[in-house]
């Protein structure tokens, strides 16, 4: 599927993210070949495919964390390739479940190193009454209001993802990018993430995300559109209801597939062989 047939790229509203025709090579190999996203407000795109799909390399180039070998992105209304990278960056929530903090920071203290962009806390820095505030009410969102005082060294897994989350809301970015947070969590661990987002969409509508994941199990209901990766390539794009069917998602994994949507979120199987 190309741009302009999605039913997307004509849509109200002006787009957050714009990806058109995008090559990402590496070392002769093309690692995504003539992707195109857009990405509006109230958004929320799911990326899925199979390991090695380029998920994460497009995830970057929407992040400004790389640019395209081919084609154009533009972040925010500014192109990759004519500004400066990490300016892009602050704009951007950018959630790495790779987060390099080693310290035993509290919860609130690490929410906070959002409006520095760093990973400790910057010396001589010191939020505004209403920067504590935001915090308070980001981590009442996530979940996370009796864990403000709890050290990161001694979180779980996914409380971590939730504390990251908050902290890559702190500057009220427009666009939020998550990279498999579901990943390693536990069945309540991964649903309490599932219910963080669906209310953090709920509280912020003109907030865009953007989640990657192998699993549409971990899709959360408000989730509104999707692009399938299948070896570098875009196999399909649009709204939900219309790329989440068993036949494209089977051939994204390459398996016969049937899926199931009950209560808003989706289950999988693999349809028996008769
Ligand atoms: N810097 C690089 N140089 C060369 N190849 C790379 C580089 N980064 C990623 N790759 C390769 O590109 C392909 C796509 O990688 P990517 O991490 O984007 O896939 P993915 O869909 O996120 O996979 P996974 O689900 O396993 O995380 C993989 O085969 C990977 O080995």
């Amino acid at each position: 599927m190309r741009g302009g047939d999605d039913g997307n790229e004509d849509g109200g509203g002006t787009a957050l993210l714009d990806a058109r025709d995008v090559h990402v090579l590496r070392d002769g190999r093309a690692l995504l070949r003539d992707v195109s996203l857009t990405v509006r407000p109230g958004e929320h795109w799911a990326l899925l495919g199979a390991n090695g799909a380029g998920k994460t390399t497009l995830l970057s180039l929407l992040g400004a964390r790389v640019h395209p070998t081919h084609g154009t992105v533009e972040v925010l209304g500014r192109r990759l390739g004519t500004v400066d990278l990490r300016e892009l960056r602050s704009l951007i929530g950018h959630v790495d479940p790779r987060h390099p903090l080693r310290s035993a920071l509290r919860v609130r203290d690490v929410v906070l190193t959002g409006l520095t962009n760093s990973v400790e806390p910057q010396p001589r820095w010191a939020p505004t009454p209403e920067q504590k505030e935001r915090a308070e009410r980001l981590m009442g969102t996530l979940g996370l209001a009796g864990r403000r005082e709890a050290r990161w060294t001694t979180l779980s897994q996914g409380e971590r993802g939730r504390v990251l989350i908050a902290r890559a809301l702190m500057p009220e970015p427009r666009l939020l990018l998550l990279d498999e947070p579901a990943t390693g969590l536990d069945l309540p661990g991964r649903e309490q993430l599932i219910e963080a987002l669906d209310a953090l969409r709920e509280e912020h509508p003109g907030l865009a995300t953007v989640l990657v994941t192998h699993h549409l199990e971990e899709l959360p209901p408000g989730t509104t559109h999707a692009l399938l990766l299948r070896e570098g390539c875009e196999l399909a794009r649009g709204p939900v209801g219309a790329v989440l069917t068993d036949d494209q998602v089977g051939k994204c994994f390459d398996l016969p597939l049937v899926l199931g949507r009950h209560g808003g979120r989706w289950s999988v199987r693999v349809a028996r062989r008769r």
